[in-house]
């Protein structure tokens, strides 16, 4: 892939595994820039990635085509209005991967309406195995919104959302998503252990389980119900443990669980704005 220069700001966790998918992919690391008020979470990234490193955020975007906003979304009110006047100069196109907080608000925050893709991405990318949700503003060009797309789709799959409240619904799903597997891994390892299993025993089962049932899921031509029907032999096992699911109102708790997340992304855009 040529790769524009990028300049991630702000590189922790979730741009950590944007970087590290990329760089697997083959992207060039010396078109990559990664920013971070911690000296020790840059040399991890330059020595696992051998990315440029600074701590000084109007050095990475100097010379950038593309910017990824990647801090917290409580402090990106500080950052962006301390880059303004070079993003206005420079006008390159910036991805804000941050939960919550809209493209208007970070365009006021600059003081001009320049080109925005919002971005939800998911950890996986890490492993190339990426989900994320794309949103552009009127500002951003064919060019740039191919730009957004192919960055996101060399660490994962990637969708656009029509209107940007698909953003909070993203994030509901695939952004905060993997969490709510590795929970659920973590019960079942718990309860395996519970069960008499080791420790190690249980983990590996558990893990694989969740790989095996995610492969069948996305390979095969049934959907998921219909697998789950497949391993539920009437009267055997399985029927047990899905009543017991039932019960408790998982499906129920699953659909409050992810409005929260997603009351929360609005929450955060309305609190954050100003
Ligand atoms: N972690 C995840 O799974 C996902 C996170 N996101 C979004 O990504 C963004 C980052 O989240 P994480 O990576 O989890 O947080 P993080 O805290 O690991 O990374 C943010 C980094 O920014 C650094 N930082 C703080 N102030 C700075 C400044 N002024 N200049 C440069 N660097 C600065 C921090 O030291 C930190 O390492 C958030 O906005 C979040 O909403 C989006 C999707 C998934
Ligand atoms: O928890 C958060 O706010 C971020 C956004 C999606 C995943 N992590």
């Amino acid at each position: 892939m040529s790769t524009p220069s990028i300049a991630f700001i702000g590189a922790g966790n979730m741009a950590f595994s944007i970087i590290g998918g990329l760089i697997k992919q083959g992207v060039d690391p010396k078109k990559v820039w990664a920013t971070n008020i911690d000296q020790e979470s840059l040399n991890k990234l330059e020595q696992e990635f051998q990315v440029n490193t600074t701590t000084d955020n109007h050095q990475a975007i100097s010379e950038a085509d593309v910017v990824v906003l990647s801090v917290k979304p409580q402090v990106l009110k500080s950052v962006v209005t301390d880059l303004a006047e070079t993003l206005k100069q420079n006008n390159p196109l910036i991805i804000s991967i941050a939960a919550g907080i809209k493209a208007e608000t970070l365009q006021d925050w600059i003081g001009q309406p320049l080109a925005i893709v919002r971005c939800m991405p998911n950890t996986p990318a890490l492993l190339q195995c990426g989900a994320s949700g794309l949103y552009k503003t009127a500002e951003v060009t064919d060019e740039q919104a191919n730009v957004a797309e192919t960055l996101m789709n060399a660490v994962g799959i990637t969708l656009w959302v029509q209107n940007e409240q698909g953003i909070d619904a993203v994030t509901a799903v695939s952004g905060s998503g993997p969490a709510y597997y590795f929970l659920f891994m973590e019960a079942m390892q718990q309860a395996g252990e519970a069960l008499g299993l080791d420790a190690e025993t249980a983990k590996q089962l558990t893990l694989q389980t969740a790989l095996g049932a995610a492969r069948m899921a996305i390979e095969s031509d049934d959907a998921p119900s219909e697998l789950r029907r497949k391993v539920t032999s009437p009267g055997g096992t399985t029927e047990q443990a899905i009543q017991t699911f039932q019960k408790g109102n998982l499906e129920a708790l699953v659909k409050q669980a992810m409005q929260a997340a997603s009351d929360r992304s609005e929450e955060l855009s309305e609190i954050l704005a100003k």
